[in-house]
C-alpha cells in the first residue's frame, strides 16, 4: 500500500551513513551496498519521470567518515568545538563521502549534485535549525537531484555542532512539503524487543525501551535519535533497509512507519 504525506510530488532519502559506508574500518565506502543503493534510486520513478523539475533530494549520513573524526575530537549534535582543525576534519571527511555518492550516483545517470551544510545551514543558542532552501529548491527546479550530507554547522555559542542527516530529512520536508520521507538504515525497520519490525510508531514512550544507540561510533542518537526526530515531523516518514530502497522509490510502504501526528 502506498502512503503520502501531502505536498507536491518530492521524496526525500536518506542513505544511513552505517549503510553505504564500512564500520569497521574508518573512511571506508561499502562498495556493494552504495552499488546497491545507486541501482534502486537510478531505476525509480523520481527519476525516470517526465518532470523537468527533479523530484528527489538524497540526503546521506556519516557512518565510519563523519561520526569517527567527530568522536575523536569529542564533538556531537550538543557538544561544540572552536577548533577549526576539527572541523576541517569532521567536514572533510563528509565532503570524500559526499563525492563518493555523488560521482556514483552521476555515473548512473542521477543528475546529482553536492549541497554542503556547513556553509549555509546554523543553530542558534537554544538550537534552533536554520536551514534556508533557496539552493536546493533551484537545483531541483532545474532538474538537478540535490545529494546532502550530516555535517558540522555553526552553533551559536559553542563554535561547531553537528548534523545529522535525518536532521536535514525533517527540516527539508518541513520546509519543501515532501510527500514522502524515507530513512534506509541497517535493519528492515524499527525492531520490537523481540526483533520483530514494528509497523507503526506514534509515539516515543511505547517504544522507547526497545531503541537503543547505533552499533557503530555514532554521535547523533542511533535509532533513539533518529525515531524522536520523526516524531516531532508534522508529515508521516518511513524507516528500511538497504533491500527496500527501491520499493519505497516505487511507493511501496516497507518497513516502519513513524508517524507523530503533529500536523500543523
Ligand atoms: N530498536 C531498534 N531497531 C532497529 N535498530 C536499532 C534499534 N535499537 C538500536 N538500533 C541500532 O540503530 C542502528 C541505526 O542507527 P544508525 O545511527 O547507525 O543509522 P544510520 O542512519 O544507518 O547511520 P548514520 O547515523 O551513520 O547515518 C541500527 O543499525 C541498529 O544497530
Ligand atoms: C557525524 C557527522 C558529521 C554526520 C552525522 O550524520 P548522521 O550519520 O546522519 O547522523
Amino acid at each position: 500500500m502506498a502512503d503520502t504525506g501531502g505536498g507536491d510530488n518530492l521524496t526525500i532519502l536518506k542513505l544511513g551513513g552505517s549503510v553505504i559506508t564500512d564500520k569497521d574500518t574508518p573512511e571506508t565506502v561499502d562498495d556493494d551496498a552504495l552499488a546497491a543503493a545507486v541501482a534502486a534510486i537510478a531505476e525509480s520513478p523520481a527519476i525516470d519521470d517526465e518532470s523537468d523539475e527533479a523530484n528527489l533530494i538524497i540526503v546521506h549520513g556519516g557512518g565510519s567518515f563523519g561520526h569517527v573524526h567527530a568522536s575523536d575530537h569529542g564533538v556531537s549534535t550538543t557538544e561544540g568545538t572552536h577548533d577549526p582543525a576539527a572541523v576541517t576534519a569532521i567536514h572533510g571527511a563528509m565532503k570524500r563521502l559526499n563525492s563518493v555518492v555523488v560521482d556514483r550516483l552521476q555515473a548512473a545517470g542521477v543528475a546529482a549534485v553536492p549541497v554542503h551544510p556547513l556553509s549555509a545551514v546554523a543553530r542558534d543558542g537554544e538550537a534552533a535549525v536554520s536551514l534556508p532552501t533557496a539552493a536546493v529548491g533551484s537545483l531541483r527546479a532545474e532538474g538537478f537531484v540535490p545529494v546532502l550530507h550530516g555535517d558540522v554547522i555553526a552553533h551559536a555559542g559553542q563554535g561547531v555542532t553537528v548534523i545529522s542527516g535525518d536532521e536535514l530529512v525533517t527540516g527539508l520536508a518541513d520546509r519543501l512539503g515532501a510527500a514522502r520521507v524515507g530513512l534506509c538504515s541497517t535493519v528492515p525497520g524499527v525492531l520490537d524487543g523481540e526483533g520483530d519490525v514494528i509497523e507503526s510508531i506514534t509515539d516515543f514512550e511505547s517504544v522507547a525501551a526497545a531503541l537503543g544507540d547505533s552499533e557503530s561510533t555514532d554521535v547523533s542518537g542511533g535509532m533513539a535519535g533518529k525515531v524522536e526526530e520523526l516524531l516531532a515531523l508534522a508529515r508521516p516518514a518511513r524507516i528500511f533497509g538497504p533491500d527496500a530502497v527501491g520499493a519505497f522509490l516505487a511507493g511501496d510502504a516497507p518497513g516502519t512507519l513513524i508517524d507523530g501526528g503533529s500536523r500543523d
